[in-house]
């Protein structure tokens, strides 16, 4: 069978990790970090620097662009859509590039793809990008109607696991009703019923339980007052809520291996703090048990803090009385990306094609 060589980019703000697949074998995988002269310009200014990056990468492998089969980026802040594989079409290029939804470094993902896609003439793709929006009615209306819950949430790495754990049980996503933790610098946890993230916290938004870096749900009277205040400033403000929230505001670090380690050694406050974040995570996991009515086949923990034995106890203590719990620690979003692309150029699954804002979406 003749090879079939996915390149899938997945940008962060400080990095890119690129992956080169053979199908959905990994023949490499590789974080590129980027100099300060480079991650100090905008997102947009940032595109030639991480081109050339990936491209003198690739170039080392001996491989040439022309062979591949698909170039796959991680998608970023679009129109809300449904879960799938996307051809990045000019609309989406021009949401990515003008940051209309919002700018995260992921809106770099699709414009690599196809910035590299073009120069080699190969099929360009995103994959799940994290405003999958499957939220049902119930899920999204508030008391405040100026305000809807929108959905956006760790989508590719949610699916992938969920599609492996479906696979290892001998059956099929689109039959199980999951609740999924992801736990990394921010936390998201979805309620998937039969294929279709029907609930889920905004991880963009102060939304579900303090994270790392994200405040998560915090009294919102308080933080009308706070703004109202003139203490701080709107982008101050909005780095409390997403950036530097969470635990980083109590105890100046993102790193839960550092946190554990201060626990370890008697710090009280990193204990309470730690715990208090396992304790909310194991709420927001609970309250999908009514949204699932109870009819819930596992529970599953993701993400880089999921490596950690205590904090899931923690949690599987809680919640273990609903479903029982499976852990599935870090990421591996290339190898997802580069099996939503093989999808597409098998035909296993149809290639959506981005729309844009069809439901007048609230920016
Ligand atoms: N062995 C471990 N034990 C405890 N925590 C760990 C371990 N390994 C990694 N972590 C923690 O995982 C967190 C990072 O998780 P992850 O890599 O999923 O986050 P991210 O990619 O930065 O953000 P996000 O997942 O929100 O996109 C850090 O707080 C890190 O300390
Ligand atoms: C919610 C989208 C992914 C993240 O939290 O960064």
């Amino acid at each position: 069978m003749t090879r079939q060589l996915i390149l899938a980019i997945n940008p962060g703000s400080t990095s890119t990790k690129v992956g080169l697949f053979d199908g959905a074998d990994e023949i490499l995988s590789r974080t590129v970090r980027h100099e300060a002269d480079v991650t100090g310009l905008s997102l947009p200014e940032q595109l030639p620097h991480r081109e050339r990056e990936v491209r003198d990468l690739l170039a080392e492998t001996g491989i040439a662009g022309e062979d591949l089969s698909a170039i796959v980026g991680r998608g970023g802040l679009l129109a809300p859509m449904t879960s799938g594989t996307y051809a990045v079409n000019p609309l989406m290029r021009e949401d990515l590039a003008s940051g209309r939804f919002g700018m995260h470094a992921s809106n770099l993902g699709g414009l690599l793809a196809y910035k590299l896609g073009e120069l080699f003439q190969v099929p360009n793709f995103i994959v799940d990008p994290v405003v999958v929006d499957e939220l049902s009615p119930l899920a999204r209306a508030t008391g405040m109607p100026e305000i809807n819950r929108r959905s956006i949430f760790h989508a590719l790495n949610q699916k992938a696991v969920a599609k492996r754990f479906a696979a290892e049980n001998g059956s099929d996503y689109n039959k199980l009703n999951l609740i999924i933790a992801h736990l990394g610098g921010g936390i998201t946890v979805g309620a998937h019923a039969k294929g279709a993230v029907i609930d889920v916290n905004n991880g963009l938004d102060g939304d579900g339980p303090l994270a790392p870096e994200r405040a998560g749900s915090i009294p919102v009277g308080q933080v009308v007052e706070l703004c109202y205040s003139t203490r701080y400033k709107e982008s101050e403000m909005k780095q409390k809520i997403v950036g530097r929230g969470g635990l980083f505001a109590h105890l100046g670090t993102f790193d839960a291996i550092e946190i554990e380690q201060r626990m370890a050694d008697g710090d009280e406050q990193a204990a309470l703090l730690y715990e208090t974040m396992a304790y909310r995570v194991a709420q927001e996991i609970a309250k999908h048990g009514a949204t699932l009515r109870g009819d819930v086949d596992a529970i599953l923990l993701t993400g880089g803090i999921a490596y950690s034995t205590w904090l899931t106890e923690q949690i599987s203590a809680r919640v273990g009385y609903l479903a029982p719990v499976h852990i599935y620690p870090g990421e591996d979003e290339l190898k997802a990306l580069a099996e939503g692309a093989l999808r597409a150029i098998r035909h296993e699954e149809a290639v959506r094609e981005y729309e844009g804002d069809t439901h007048g979406t609230r920016i």
